[in-house]
């Protein structure tokens, strides 16, 4: 854990580098915005192709572990009809033939794709799908027998950091390996009001661990993810989905096609803007100053 002025070296994700003077490191999360439809994940697949991104993430559970007991055996209204809350959980989960089909189109897609294990057991499973990082979602800052689990891995952990504390995150990171750890600073209000958003944390966060620093955004609109690459964040993290007024919880604070395409496009500007620091006089500023300057001044 170095608290250091200089940039932390990228890490490699496959083939992206995510870090300092790299592309942002783009994701579009459809966790269970598929809504057990691999379909429909492979709509947002493509949604997130063109828009530009890098990467597409799912999530990943084993609902009987990752369920908390007390939400268990509530009672939902769904699509399906009425059922538990675990009964649900089943019905949006994706298992190793959805998987694999999903794996197949990525890659024809020429996209990366990864999930958030929510327990141990995901963990194995991801890895025997081969995927290329492993996200760590807010929720599972604290589980520790999972984050060795990730650890043990050897692969590339993304870090997000909704919902904790930074001593939290301390004891996180202590178990991750921080040469090959990308932290996101997220708030998970969902949607996230600005005045919870809290994006100079991710200097905090850079300042305090050393790594490469992204961001994962809850909020409906594009500017704040924009900010978040202003302030330095090296990956940028939306919820993605095909409609906003469909069925669960997520939809309805996901970038849809458009949203997601501009956001991408603004990121991609802005990367350029950003340039060195260092202060010149830039070539396009030459004609001007020709005309404009007096030379006798
Ligand atoms: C909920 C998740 O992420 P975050 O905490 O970044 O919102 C997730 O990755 O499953």
């Amino acid at each position: 854990m170095s608290a250091t002025n200089a940039q932390p070296t990228p890490v490699a994700i496959g083939e992206h580098q995510v870090g300092a003077d790299q592309p942002v490191y783009v994701i579009g999360e459809i966790g269970i915005n598929h809504n057990g439809d691999v379909e429909i994940a492979k709509k947002l697949i493509d949604v997130a192709v063109e828009a530009g991104c890098q990467a597409v993430k799912f999530q990943k559970r084993t609902p009987e572990i990752s369920t908390p007991k007390d939400q268990r055996d509530k009672i939902r209204q769904t699509p399906w009809g009425e059922m538990t809350y675990l009964e649900y959980k089943y019905k949006v989960e994706f298992e190793e033939p959805e998987y694999t089909e999903i794996d197949a189109y990525a890659k024809e897609k020429g996209i990366q794709w990864f999930a958030s294990p929510w327990d141990a057991p995901s963990v194995e499973f991801l890895e025997k799908m081969n995927v290329p990082t492993h996200k760590v979602a807010s929720a599972s800052v604290t589980d520790h027998e999972m984050l060795r689990a990730l650890a043990a891995t050897g692969k590339p952990i993304i870090l997000s950091t909704g919902m904790s504390t930074l001593e939290q995150i301390d004891a996180a990171v202590e178990i991750l390996d921080s040469t090959k750890l990308v932290i996101l600073h997220s708030t998970s209000t969902y949607p996230l009001p600005p005045e919870e958003a809290n994006l100079r944390t991710i200097t905090t966060l850079q300042e305090r661990y050393g790594v490469p620093v992204g961001y994962s955004g809850h909020e409906t609109g594009l500017q704040i993810s924009i900010a978040a690459v202003a302030l330095g964040a090296v990956a940028v993290e939306r919820h993605i989905t095909l409609d906003r007024a469909m069925w669960g919880s997520d939809h309805a604070s996901s970038l849809e096609p458009k949203g997601l395409e501009n956001l991408v496009r603004d990121i991609r500007i802005l990367e350029k803007a950003l340039g060195d620091g260092q202060k010149r006089v830039m070539p396009g500023e030459f004609s001007p100053m020709s005309r404009l300057r007096r030379v006798d001044a």
